[in-house]
């Protein structure tokens, strides 16, 4: 039985409460390709590894897992019909990539329990795989999704539009749940949420937003808004915050707990800023990984759940996440993450 078929409103606390209270996600997924040495600089950015580098997409769910990640985000969060039809694929050919982000990281997800002798699937937490969906801003490919400006033209209907299929072919992709990503505005939100109420999506979901002054999400809209848009949708399981720099988490936590009581997550990046035009990330204001750790447990005790991080964060950063969070005060986990070279103890930490 997949992920949320049995309570699928409770799924994602079930799931979180036989975790030990949390769960760690992955890191910056197309920043970590580009470590490995990708050329992001296209319309398509990590979706173009489906196409040329699948091994590399293999590669870096891997390394994530090995890091501790107990949720990984599929290449799609770029990958949509629109953007592949325009390199000339059809629209079978399309869906196919779609679907073949999920079923690299399942594959992935695979190899990892067999490394690591089968104890997380034959366990209550089994590794998650979100299939990813960016904005309609991450189409346009210019950096939009940090401002969501998306002019008057683009309306609720038009959103829905351009999303429904790539979200139907993902939702029957295997897929455990879907990641609504870097949400830049409200009015996406409420497209989103219309899409997985009116056409039945099998599979839960969560919503992140992103912003960048810590009250407002980057179009300027309210968070409390935008939280309250994911909270009233049935199908959201979690509701939070990613690519954000962290010193703006702990407040943007504080502000969605007073209209949801959904698990909280937050994966935020490493504090640098992106240029949309250049396509390279502005260094000088990014945050260290000893940094970021350092309010890892803050940001739990806050009352965020789930866990990670997002663009130019790595497995390292993930490693330390996990490290860090299996030492709080009722973690029931190992206090190290799984590797293959090690056999798993777990443990009350106290
Ligand atoms: C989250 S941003 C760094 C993703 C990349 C952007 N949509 C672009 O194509 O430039
Ligand atoms: N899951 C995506 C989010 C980009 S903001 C990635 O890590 O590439
Ligand atoms: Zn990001």
């Amino acid at each position: 039985m997949g992920f949320g078929s049995d309570k699928p409103a409770s799924a994602m606390s079930d799931f979180l409460r036989n975790n030990g209270g949390y769960a760690v996600i992955d890191g910056g997924f197309a920043t970590e390709l580009e470590r490995h040495g990708a050329d992001l600089n296209d319309p398509l950015w990590s979706a173009k590894c489906l196409i040329d580098s699948p091994h590399l997409v293999r590669r870096v769910h891997l390394d994530y897992l090995e890091a501790g990640a107990d949720i990984i985000i599929t290449a799609s969060y770029q990958a949509t019909i629109q953007g592949f039809e325009a390199k000339g694929f059809s629209k079978e050919e399309s869906e196919a990539l779609l679907q073949k982000s999920v079923e690299i990281a399942r594959e992935a997800r695979d190899v990892y329990y067999e490394d690591n002798g089968n104890e997380r699937s034959l366990r209550n937490f089994p590794i998650l795989v979100a299939a990813s969906v960016g904005s309609y801003g991450a189409y346009l490919a210019d950096g939009s999704e940090y401002s969501g400006d998306y002019g008057e033209k683009i309306t609720l209907e038009y959103l829905k539009k351009f999303h429904r299929r790539r979200v139907q072919v993902l939702a029957e992709s295997g897929a455990d749940l879907i990641a609504f990503e870097t949400i830049p505005n409200k009015l996406e939100a409420q497209a989103y949420a219309e899409l997985l109420e009116e056409d039945d999506i099998k599979i839960p979901a969560w919503f992140s937003f992103s912003s960048k002054d810590g009250v407002n999400v980057v179009s300027g809209d309210s968070i409390l808004e935008c939280a309250s848009v994911a909270d009233s949708c049935e199908k959201v399981l979690a509701v939070g915050i990613n690519c954000t720099p962290p010193r703006f988490i702990h407040g943007l936590i504080l502000s969605i707990q007073k209209v949801t009581n959904k698990p909280i997550l937050i994966y935020p990046n490493s504090g640098e800023t992106y240029d949309g035009q250049t396509k390279t990330w502005i260094k000088s204001t990014g945050v260290s990984d000893v940094d970021f750790i350092s309010y890892v447990n803050k940001w739990h005790e806050a009352g965020a759940s789930l866990i990670g991080g997002c663009c130019r964060t790595t497995p390292n950063t993930i490693r330390a996440i996990s490290n860090n969070l299996s030492k709080g005060p009722d973690a029931l986990r190992p206090s190290e993450p799984v590797t293959s070279s090690h056999s798993v103890k777990y443990q009350l930490v106290k």
